[in-house]
């Protein structure tokens, strides 16, 4: 099989979380950040997680990514525990983390240098994913070059380089403006819906979330803990058109009062 057979046929993993629960422990104390958190995500599920900031959205995807440990509970991906390195999740963090001394090119092909894969079908797929995220104009950039929003994008395309079962990203759209923040959204969304990666997307916008999303997993902070799960009941492929019609405004409603507080504003 060839590296593209391989990326074009993957299929998504499952995802199980039962009874997760983590502390931080600094110089403070023991700081309960995650309590009991229970999710399951079916595979080739794409869903969000939206929550106010620091109730440990982006600690859910390290423990995924088997970057910190876990104190309680169950955690699997394609029924094997998290641990940190696996050529089957792709990771996307909310700082890009680029190497300097590589071109933007260079930067995609990391993933396929670490796995020892060379060639054209490799120089190919880059080429694709490079175009994929609008960067062919700055293919030999360095990345103090680039712009946020540039370096976040090349982040997304190194996190898809070897078509992973499991994608976590960690809101990859944020420093974009709000046109290429849409589109590039809806490209995702258009490879997610082709490939049927089981995606976690952690975003701060209500909109973006029911847009891509199967389901919609409210948290609540302090500590983090699974206020709601909210399926998107949008028909796929998703397309610009659908956003404000009755039944998005619907599901962005019941996201919002899943969210807010007793004063009616968002936590
Ligand atoms: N390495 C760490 N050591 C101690 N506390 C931490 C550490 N990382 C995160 N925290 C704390 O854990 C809580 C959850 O952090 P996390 O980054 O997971 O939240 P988040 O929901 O992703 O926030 P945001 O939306 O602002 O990115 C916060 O209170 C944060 O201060």
């Amino acid at each position: 099989m060839t590296v593209v057979d391989r990326l074009t046929t993957i299929a998504g993993e499952p995802i199980v979380m039962r009874g997760l629960s983590k502390s931080y422990v600094t110089t403070a104390g023991r700081n309960p950040v995650l309590d009991g958190i229970d999710i399951d995500i079916a595979p080739g599920e794409l869903i969000s997680l939206v929550g106010p900031s620091g109730c440990g959205k982006s600690t859910i995807l390290k423990i995924l990514a088997g970057l910190i440990p876990y104190d309680e509970g169950e955690v699997s991906l394609g029924g094997q525990p998290p641990r940190e390195g696996r050529r089957d999740v792709g990771l996307m963090l909310q700082q890009a983390v680029l190497m300097p001394w590589r071109s933007v090119a260079g930067n995609i092909r990391l993933p396929f240098d670490l796995a020892r894969l060379n060639g054209p079908e490799v120089e190919e797929r880059v080429a694709q994913l490079v175009e994929l995220v609008g960067l062919s104009h700055a293919v030999e950039h360095r990345p103090w070059e680039l712009s946020g929003g540039m370096q976040q994008r090349v982040s997304l395309a190194r996190a898809l380089s070897l078509d992973p079962g499991v994608m976590l990203l960690d809101e990859p759209f944020s420093a974009l403006d709000e046109f290429k923040r849409e589109h590039l959204g809806l490209e995702f969304t258009r490879m997610h819906e082709a490939l049927g990666r089981t995606t976690i997307l952690v975003t701060h916008s209500i909109p973006e979330a029911v847009l891509m999303s199967d389901r919609i997993i409210a948290l609540g902070a302090n500590p983090g803990r699974v206020l709601a799960d909210i399926r998107v009941d949008l028909p796929r492929p998703r397309v610009a058109a659908m956003i404000g019609t009755p039944a998005f405004m619907e599901t962005s409603q019941k996201v919002r009062q899943a969210l807010v507080g007793e004063d009616g504003l968002l936590a």
